[in-house]
């Protein structure tokens, strides 16, 4: 078994379909969604706000490398184009920790160096695991734990929306 989580996100074009495609693509390797939030921009780029979400997958046949080329893949489809740092995008895909696997190679770092840091990953990762915990320099702490360390201005940047990422598809 090979569980990840997923954290989606999008501030460009058809966002709520650009997040919906990855469920699409993940057909029942999908094991629960959270709800859909919109979000202020993290990172200090002035940008439109983001829709979030976070899902939880699973596939036995795939380790961490291939979560990433997943990831890589469904970016791809979006048309994503990089070109700015932190700046707008069609579809962000970010590996927030796969199993249990500590990785420093840069190009898959995990668990994700900045998931404490962003109430856009807590938020609706609590919605679907609120007993999460999450490895920081090689201390866990629960999830509410680092919510809760972090402004509330933060906090209240992310909100809930009634948007849901069913499809006609994962139906
Ligand atoms: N945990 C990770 N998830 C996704 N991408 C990662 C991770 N660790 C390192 N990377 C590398 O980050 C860039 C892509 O950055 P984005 O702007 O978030 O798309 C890419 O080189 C990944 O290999
Ligand atoms: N609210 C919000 N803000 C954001 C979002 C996002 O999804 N939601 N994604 C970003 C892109 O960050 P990126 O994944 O490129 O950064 P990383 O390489 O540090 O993960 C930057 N800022």
């Amino acid at each position: 078994m090979t569980r990840a989580v997923l954290s989606i996100g999008s501030n460009v074009g058809d966002s709520l379909a650009h997040l919906r495609s990855v469920v699409d693509a993940l057909g029942d390797r999908l094991v629960s969604a959270s709800a859909v939030y919109s979000s202020e921009p993290w990172g200090g780029v002035e940008q439109q706000d983001f829709l979030n979400a976070i899902l939880i997958v699973d596939d036995a046949a795939r380790g961490p490398w291939e979560w990433l080329d997943f990831a890589r893949a469904c970016e791809t489809a979006a048309d994503r184009v990089r070109v700015q740092r932190w700046g707008p995008r069609s579809l962000d895909v970010d590996i927030v920790v796969c199993d249990h696997v500590s990785s420093d190679d840069p190009e898959l770092l995990l668990p994700h160096p900045r998931a404490h840091e962003r109430a856009f990953v807590l938020v609706p990762w609590l919605d679907v695991d609120p007993a999460a915990t999450l490895e920081v320099d090689g201390t866990a702490r629960p999830v509410t734990e680092w919510l809760a360390a972090l402004g509330a201005d933060e906090r209240a940047g992310v909100r809930r929306t009634d948007m849901t990422l069913d499809t006609p598809e994962s139906a």
